[in-house]
């Protein structure tokens, strides 16, 4: 399968500068991409109808960072799978470690939302990932184990393995600086792809695994060439089209 490259803007860009900046990304990539390459851009609610509309004709796919797990009805303020659908992405984010511990979203919901926007037609990316705190315990294998067993309870069958990523982001390496060790990734990585087999089965087992946390064009090639390392998903660096673009050629 291809390796996924994704871009999590979170809370940036308006809908002009996010147009802008998928223009550019467009351009450095001459709007083609390297063999073996998915790109998946995750702008904002609001930014994300101008950047499904910022080029004609385009290789990049699109994303919303949430979903609320309801058709529709009085949930104010959230926005569900057909509105994401409605505004030309395909994909969204479940569970990333800024709703868990800013927003306080407990793994239930994550679950929900999961099988949810996957019975709805979205492609999901699900964020799991331990806090420094949970590392220093040696909690890495239950909270690995908690998070993915919630998050995968209620997935709706036949599920092909292409719709269903997981990203493993530990918490102290997002926006830190600090990239986890190749060590870390590959330690986490295999545990993640062993709780797969058992929780999902081997029918969709075979679903890709992604890296975030400090990803720069610096470090990508050798990340993307660990053992079960089927992508990256990029935050501060994939905000400058240019850097974006060469974590995507790395
Ligand atoms: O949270 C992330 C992507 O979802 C990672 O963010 P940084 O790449 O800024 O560390």
């Amino acid at each position: 399968m291809n390796k996924i490259i994704a871009a999590n803007w979170k809370m940036n860009k308006n809908s002009k500068e996010a147009a802008e900046t998928i223009k550019e990304l467009s351009a450095f990539l001459n709007n083609s991409l390297p063999p073996k390459r998915e790109v998946i851009i995750f702008p904002s609610f609001i930014s994300l109808e101008a950047s499904t509309h910022a080029l004609s004709s385009s290789v990049l796919q699109f994303g919303a960072q949430d979903v609320y797990p309801a058709k529709d009805g009085a949930f104010t303020g959230e926005i569900s799978p057909s509105m994401i659908l409605d505004a030309g992405a395909a994909w969204v984010l479940t569970g990333h470690s800024e709703r868990r511990h800013i927003i306080k979203e407990e793994n239930t919901l994550v679950g929900q939302k999961t099988s949810f926007a996957l019975a709805s037609g979205l492609n999901v990316i699900a964020c799991v990932g331990e806090t420094l705190e949970e590392r220093e315990a040696g909690k890495l294998y239950d909270v690995l184990t908690t998070q993915l067993n919630q998050t995968l309870a209620k997935l709706p069958t036949p599920l092909s393995p292409e719709r269903l990523v997981i990203a493993y982001e530990p918490v102290w390496a997002i926006g830190t600086g600090k990239t986890a060790q190749t060590e870390d990734i590959i330690e986490a990585h295999a545990i993640i792809r062993e709780l797969l087999k058992d929780i999902i089965g081997t029918s969709v087992s075979q679903t890709r695994i992604l890296y975030g946390g400090s990803v720069k064009p610096e470090n990508a090639r050798e990340i993307l060439e660990l053992d079960n390392v089927e992508g990256l998903l990029v935050g501060g660096a994939s905000l400058k089209a240019e850097s974006f673009a060469k974590i995507i050629q790395a």
